[in-house]
Parts: structure tokens; C-alpha cells; sequence
């Protein structure tokens, strides 16, 4: 779907920037593109390490610095923060040209961003949208695929049912509520204003400090997205969350503790879009919305996907993986006595000790897990390998079988060692001890990956091929197309995992 920003909005959106001291060096041009703008480089080459754009955060528009502040409930990070983020975001755009944003907004995409979480109950919102026509199609396929499983919330409400919930409870007696110095008492937003509002702060909202939160960022949010980026914005989080100062403030607990050295006044009143990477003349500057994306999270909070994404996996969680290990035949010692797993503590391992003990090699560091971009840890790479969690946890449900709660650790440890020399053909150098007990619970842990894999399967793509899918795709519409072919990338990973996993000699 085109939405290009004309140049007339592009010129307003500069002399706003202007006129609120947003400074965006001369090396970089904000241009119209197909999804509304995109930043490209003139013709001077840019080294890393530059400062690239200043936004003082006075510019930013959150919950927090709108018109309407004191009427909004505001919340530290997800999807509460993003409904308050939307609703600020709907008043301002109520305002018009009274809104102090106006020169920004009015660059925004005019439409709703075509997110998978709106497909289907665009109709019911009141304006009888006729993109919808595509949604019954892409639906269908969107079953089982991690995209579906990114329209629920924790509760496994889904998010569509959240934000009318929010419009109906929150959005329709605060605007009823509000002065008409802050909106005129005719304004009343539809759902589908509100619908756009959350789809422009789910795609572009950043979280900037502990005061700002989740905001709306001028020209940052102009950058599009890859992860071989050159640019990235540099927020100091930790401000005070009551006033947001960088330095010390009436609000600190210590008023004793003086140790934090005071910052520069420049430091604390802007963010900074810094490069990153060596940007070459007359090409496209990208920023990363986040290293560890898959297309899944893309499709689901962005609207679009990359060709090739090395991020794309298969997820499971932690209680679905435990009811299907549940279902799987446990591998039992030809003598000795069964071992009854300790009932309460997973498995009875200490879960943050192993955690932490895993080093370098494992493919997820605790560290990207943030509330914004959840990295879900149990889960099958693009190469078909497990992640270390899915690993811990297959292999410490069949050992709790086999070993003494008190003996786990120190199993699992070396079932790790050994485990690595399996895969490597070295399995004959292992030392001796429980060998038996180790290849009995190495074959499980292949067996449980090929039947998850299997299982996940028959959930996906509706037992249609990939080739079948590829044929689909040529003659489908943008949105159907676009889940086809994470359908196709799902079975893939699928199949290369199962593939992997089978290959072992038992
Ligand atoms: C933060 S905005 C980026 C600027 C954007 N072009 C605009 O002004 O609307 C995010 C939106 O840009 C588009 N976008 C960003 N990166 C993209 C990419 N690599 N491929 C396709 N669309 C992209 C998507 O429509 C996404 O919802």
C-alpha cells in the first residue's frame, strides 16, 4: 500500500524542526519514499561515530509532555504503555494546527498502518474501509504461524479486543472529560481515528528514558529499517522519572548521595541519532528498530517483512512445551530404579544459575530480553538448531526421570559436554561415568526436537506444500501474500530443523 509523504509536507515538517531546534545535519536529506518518508545521504561520505540528529527532548511527544497530561494514566513500557502513547497521540492530532507537534504530525502516513492485529475488523470500526477485502484469505493462512500467536496479549487476550476495550473505557470519557482549551467539545474521535493512532505509535514509538517513556520522536522515526544499520538513537535511560532529570533532583530517595558525575547541559536536554557504520554518498540511511526482529515481530508491530531474515525462529512457551513433553515416551534405564522428578521447581533446576553459566557459545544472550522486543527463548533458529533454553529444557525434563534431583547439575553438565562431541563424531572420547544414561537422554532430546518440529507442522500452512505456497503466492494480494510467505519460511525452518535432528545415528 503506497502512502508517500508529498514534498509540501516535507517542507512543513523541516521548518518545524527548525523552529523547535531540531538540528539534522546537512549530510542527510529526509526524502518521500512508498511507506511516507526515508533519510538518505548527499553526496559526502559519513564516518562513524557522528552526530547525526538532535532532538531536544522538549520535541518529543509523549504522554507526559501532551497537551493533555493530566488526564492520561501513563505506563512504563508495553502494550499499556503504547494504548496512553495513542491516546496522547489522538488528542494532538485532534488539536490541529493548535498542536504544538502540528508540523510533524501533519507528515505522518494518513491512513492506518496495515497491521495483521486490524485485518478483518476494519468494517466494524464505522468507516467501511475496503482494504479488507484481501483479510479473509491472509487470515486463513495466518493460523498457527508465529505472526498469530503476536496478535494476543500475556492473557492471551487478543491485542484488537485490548484497544477497543481501551477506546470504549479510557479514549471516549477522557476526550469527554477534556477542557475545550485542549480539544474543542466537538472533537469526537472514532475508532478507527484511535485504530490509527495506535497503528502510527506501534510502528514508530520509541522508549526513551524512564520519564518520556514510550514517545513519538521527530525525523528519528523518518529512518527505515535493517539490521545492517548505520544509525541509532542514544537516549540516557536512567533519568528521574518524576521530573526527568539527569542529574540529581528534589525526587531522589539519597539527597546525601553525590556520586553520579553531573552531565554536560547539551547531554541532558537532546537525544542523538549517532552512526554507527560508514555511510556511502547518495544512498539510503537505516536505523534497526531492533537486532533480534523476526519477520513475525516485523509483520506483526511493523507491517512489512524482510526477503531474508536471519532473526526468523519457531517459538514455543515454556507450559505448551511441557504439556507436549508430557505426551513423549520417557527413556528408561534398562535397570536401576526410576527417579520421580521433583514436582514444583521446573524440573527442580535452578533456572537463573544456568542461565547465567551458559558462556559464549549460546545463541541468545539473556541481555536482548527487553520488554519492548521479548525475545522468546525456547525456539528453533533459521538453521534448524535449538536455542540453548529449548535445549535445557528438553534435556533436564528427560534426566529429572533419570538422575537425583541433588546429582542434576553437574549431569547436566556434562550431558552438555558430551552432547557437543555427539554432534561432532567425537562421542567415543567422552569419559566413561553415566554414558549410558547420557546417549539415552541425547537420543530423547533429537526425538522430542523431530516431533515438536512434526507437531508444529500440522498446525502450519494448512497441510499445503511449500511448493503449493510458492504458486499461491504469485497470484495472491499484498496481505495474503505476505503471510504465504512467512508460511513458506516457517516450514522451512521446520523441515531444516527436523532434518537436522533426524540425521543423528541412532
Ligand atoms: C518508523 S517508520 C519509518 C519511516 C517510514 N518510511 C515512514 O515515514 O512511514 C516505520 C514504517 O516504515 C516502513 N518500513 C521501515 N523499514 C522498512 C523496510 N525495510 N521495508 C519496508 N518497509 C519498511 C514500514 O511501513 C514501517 O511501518
Amino acid at each position: 500500500m503506497e502512502r508517500r509523504t508529498d514534498s509540501a509536507q516535507i517542507e512543513t515538517l523541516l521548518s518545524w524542526c527548525s523552529a523547535h531546534n531540531l538540528q539534522i545535519d546537512q549530510r542527510l536529506q529526509v526524502v518521500p519514499d512508498n511507506t511516507g518518508l526515508a533519510v538518505y545521504s548527499g553526496a559526502a561520505f559519513v564516518n562513524p561515530s557522528q552526530t547525526l540528529i538532535k532532538i531536544p527532548k522538549s520535541a518529543v511527544l509523549s504522554v507526559k509532555s501532551c497537551s493533555a497530561s493530566q488526564f492520561i494514566e501513563t505506563s512504563p513500557y508495553g502494550l499499556d504503555a503504547q494504548l496512553a502513547l495513542s491516546l496522547a497521540l489522538l488528542i494532538e492530532l485532534e488539536r490541529g494546527r493548535t498542536s504544538i507537534w502540528y508540523g510533524y504530525l501533519q507528515s505522518l502516513p494518513d491512513g492506518t498502518v496495515d497491521l495483521p492485529l486490524f485485518w478483518g475488523i476494519e468494517n466494524d470500526s464505522g468507516t467501511g474501509s475496503s482494504n479488507d477485502s484481501d483479510s479473509p484469505e491472509a487470515l486463513k493462512w495466518l493460523e498457527g504461524t508465529e505472526i498469530e500467536r503476536l496478535l494476543f496479549d500475556a492473557e492471551g487476550i487478543p491485542i484488537s479486543d485490548r484497544i477497543r476495550r481501551y477506546f470504549a473505557e479510557v479514549v471516549v470519557p477522557t476526550m469527554a472529560r477534556l477542557p475545550p482549551e485542549v480539544v474543542p467539545e466537538s472533537s469526537q474521535p472514532t475508532l478507527q481515528q484511535f485504530f490509527r493512532a495506535y497503528s502510527l505509535v506501534s510502528s514508530r514509538a520509541f522508549l526513551v528514558d524512564a520519564y518520556h517513556g514510550l514517545s513519538m520522536v521527530a525525523i528519528a522515526d523518518a529512518f527505515n529499517h535493517s539490521y545492517d544499520n548505520h544509525v541509532h538513537l542514544e537516549t540516557e535511560y536512567e533519568v528521574c522519572p518524576d521530573c526527568g532529570s539527569l542529574q540529581q533532583c528534589p525526587h531522589d530517595q539519597d539527597p546525601t548521595d553525590f556520586s553520579s558525575p553531573s552531565k554536560a547541559a547539551e547531554t541532558e536536554d537532546d537525544y542523538e541519532m549517532v552512526s554507527n557504520a560508514n555511510i556511502s554518498p547518495h544512498s539510503e540511511v537505516f536505523n534497526t528498530y531492533g537486532e533480534t526482529l523476526t519477520n513475525a515481530q516485523l509483520i506483526a508491530q511493523y507491517g512489512f517483512s524482510l526477503d531474508v531474515n536471519e532473526n526468523d525462529r519457531i517459538t514455543w512457551q515454556f507450559d505448551d512445551l511441557v504439556k507436549f513433553l508430557d505426551g513423549l515416551p520417557i527413556p528408561r534405564r534398562s535397570s536401576g530404579n526410576p527417579v520421580v522428578p521433583a514436582p514444583n521447581a521446573p524440573f527442580g533446576l535452578p533456572w537463573k544459575i544456568l542461565a547465567d553459566s551458559f558462556d559464549q557459545n549460546v545463541f541468545i544472550d539473556l541481555d536482548l530480553i527487553d520488554p519492548l522486543h521479548n525475545v522468546d527463548v525456547f525456539c528453533v533458529t533459521c538453521e534448524g538448531k535449538v536455542s540453548w533454553q529449548l535445549w535445557l529444557l528438553i534435556s533436564s525434563y528427560f534426566s529429572a526421570r533419570l538422575i537425583p534431583a541433588d546429582e542434576m547439575l553437574s549431569f547436566l553438565a556434562r550431558l552438555g559436554e558430551y552432547h557437543t562431541l555427539w554432534e561432532n563424531g567425537n562421542e567415543d572420547t567422552a569419559a566413561d561415568g553415566d554414558l549410558d544414561t547420557m546417549i539415552l537422554v541425547v537420543k530423547a532430546i533429537a526425538f522430542a526436537v523431530v516431533s515438536l518440529c512434526q507437531e508444529r507442522k500440522t498446525r502450519v500452512g494448512r497441510g499445503t506444500t511449500r511448493r503449493q505456497l510458492g504458486d499461491l503466492v504469485d497470484h495472491s494480494q499484498p496481505r495474503a501474500k505476505l503471510v504465504l510467505l512467512q508460511v513458506i519460511t516457517e516450514l522451512s525452518i521446520l523441515e531444516s530443523s527436523e532434518a537436522l535432528w533426524s540425521e543423528t545415528d541412532f
